[in-house]
């Protein structure tokens, strides 16, 4: 029989936008104000980084971990990998003045709702170090750069 089950139960199939692989979002104010800090003023962190170039890899490579992570794992699922890459890469291209705007939400839109704690957040500083670490960013400019994420502990930590 022809039952469309999906229907019957009220399941809405996600589309992934064809050019970019992404599933849309409610729409939303962009600015770069929604990145959470001010950027880096010169060019000593962006270099640092290795360009565009070194922080595409650790921005993504930070992502991959965090959904490979069996502590934060829980959270992360179901989320678009494919838009994180992307938001993910232009906030921190953005802080470090490599040339970038963030076009993602605020902070505090997006986490809102995703449940995660002080030791969710400890994980993902965590991992954000390896993916530095594995880029060979120096350990200063490594803690400078945390040290902008640090004010947005508030608004990505909901109970
Ligand atoms: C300072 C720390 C953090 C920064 C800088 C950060 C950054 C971001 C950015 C830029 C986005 C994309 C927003 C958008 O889609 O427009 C995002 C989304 C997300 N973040 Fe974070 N985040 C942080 C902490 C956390 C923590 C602690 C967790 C949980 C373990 C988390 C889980 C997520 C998830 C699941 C999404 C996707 C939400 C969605 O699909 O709507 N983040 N984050």
């Amino acid at each position: 029989e022809n039952v469309d089950w999906d229907a019957e139960f009220g399941v809405e199939e996600v589309e992934r936008d064809r050019a970019t692989g992404e599933i849309p979002v409610e729409p939303y104010e962009q600015k770069n104000e929604n990145a959470g800090a001010k950027p880096f003023t010169g060019t000593d962190m962006a270099e640092t980084f290795g360009g565009r170039d070194g922080i595409r890899q650790i921005a993504e490579r930070f992502v991959e971990i965090n959904f490979a992570d069996p502590r934060i794992q829980g959270i992360f699922a179901g989320h678009d990998e494919v838009r994180l890459r992307r938001t993910i890469f232009e906030q921190f291209c953005y802080i470090l003045n490599a040339g970038c705007d963030y076009t993602g939400r605020d902070m505090k839109s997006s986490h809102e709702g995703l449940g995660s704690r002080k030791a969710d957040l400890n994980a993902i500083v965590e991992n954000l170090q390896q993916a530095m670490q594995e880029q060979d960013v120096p350990f200063a400019a490594q803690n400078r750069f945390l040290s902008k994420l640090a004010p947005m502990s508030r608004d990505v930590i909901n109970r």
